[in-house]
């Protein structure tokens, strides 16, 4: 059947499994049930503070726990409608729901090429586990992918019809292609299986609750900014990148999930800041004495990246509504009581 990459409507070869019959009961109301892998994450957590707002929904979080944390949800520990498991997505995980959101995955380079075996099972084991579950119980799947995939892009800014220019061997590769095989394995099962799907293409977010040494541009340098320490450039620190604000990344991917597009559509902020600019706005914003030091890169680092939103601003009548200025200081003002340093008056 006919399949329109860049319009974001790819219709399936077969009807998708049913769902629960207490989805239909007229006698009996359910709650919506959904999983959110990774929930105990930097997004999943706040993804799941937005499900949670809405008393139809129950939420179930999986997570292994390896970059996120239990204390991230500590608000919902023992709500009646949430419920959190330890579990690694490399295992198959049985339960019954209606919708799966699949972000569980390390994020920050320096956490997914730690174990690059590890990150790449993840991503292909993990995501067949998950449209496993999908195709037995007849749920939704939405994919958390990244701009990753697009590689050291030569389309500036990337539309999701760009093919992108990966390295297959390279130090990232356990997560980039590891993503666009995810990806692949959506697709063939909503193709073979008839399992409703949605991929998002996230580019690089930021907010509170980052791990304070995740590693990320962002919250490395609002910490070093807060400890007086010199913010690190990676050289030649020219590299673009686009930041997108959390609570706007939450309200994208729920759209995406409860609207009728497969995707995948880009998901972020397209203002877009060479490293240096970054380096010098926090320094504006945070702590105007602290010196910018320009230090060693790491392999593949892509050159430039700013998403083409076209797509979700159409089919998901989405945009971010946080500018870096605005979001950087609600940011700063997390890591402050964290760890502890007053602003000063
Ligand atoms: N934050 C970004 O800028 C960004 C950009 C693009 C894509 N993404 C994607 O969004 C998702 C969430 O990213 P994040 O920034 O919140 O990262 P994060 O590292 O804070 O969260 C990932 C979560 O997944 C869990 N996890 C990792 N491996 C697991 C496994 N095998 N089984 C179960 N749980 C596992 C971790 O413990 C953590 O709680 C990821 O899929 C990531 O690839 C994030
Ligand atoms: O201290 C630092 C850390 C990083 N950087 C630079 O900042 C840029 C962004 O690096 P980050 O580590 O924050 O994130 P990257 O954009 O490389 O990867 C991210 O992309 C999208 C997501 O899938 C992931 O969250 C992550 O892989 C890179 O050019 C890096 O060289 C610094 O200049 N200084």
């Amino acid at each position: 059947m006919a399949s329109n990459a860049s319009n974001g409507e790819h219709k399936a070869t077969k009807p998708p499994p049913t769902p629960s019959p207490l989805r239909n009961s007229k006698f009996f109301q359910s709650n919506m049930r959904i999983l959110v892998t990774g929930g105990a994450g930097f997004i999943g957590s706040h993804l799941v503070d937005k499900l949670m707002e809405n008393e139809k929904n129950e939420v179930i979080v999986a997570d292994n726990y390896f970059t996120g944390s239990k204390d991230n949800l500590r608000k919902w520990n023992g709500h009646p409608r949430f419920e959190l498991i330890r579990h690694d997505v490399t295992e198959p995980l049985l339960i019954e729901v209606d919708q799966i959101y699949h972000l569980a995955c390390p994020a920050s380079p320096i956490f997914y090429k730690h174990n690059p075996v590890k990150t790449i099972k993840t991503n292909v084991i993990g995501t067949l586990n998950m449209l496993g579950l999908a195709k037995r119980v007849g749920a939704r799947i939405l994919l958390t992918s990244t701009s990753e995939v697009y590689g050291d892009p030569l389309v500036h800014p990337q539309p999701e019809s760009y093919w992108g220019n990966v390295n297959p061997i390279g130090v990232r590769s356990c997560y980039d292609e590891g993503k666009r095989v995810a990806e692949t394995l959506m697709f063939d099962y909503h193709r073979q299986h008839g399992i409703e799907i949605r991929i998002a293409r996230i580019f690089n977010t930021y907010g509170p609750r980052m791990n304070i040494d995740d590693g990320r541009v962002v919250s490395n340098f609002i910490a070093q900014a807060l400890r007086d320490e010199p913010l690190t450039v990676q050289a030649p620190g020219t590299q673009t990148r686009s930041f997108c604000y959390v609570s706007d990344m939450v309200d994208g991917l729920i759209r995406l999930m409860e609207g009728e597009n497969t995707g995948p559509i880009n998901i972020g902020n397209p203002g877009e800041f060479t490293m240096i600019e970054l380096a010098e706005t926090v320094k504006e914003l945070i702590n105007p004495k602290i010196e910018i030091k320009m230090v060693e890169n790491t392999p593949d680092d892509p050159r430039q990246r700013k998403p083409d939103i076209t797509n979700a601003k159409k089919m998901l009548g989405w945009e971010p509504k946080i500018k870096l200025r605005d979001g950087l200081p609600l940011m700063e003002a997390d890591f402050r009581l964290r760890l502890g340093v007053a602003k000063k008056l």
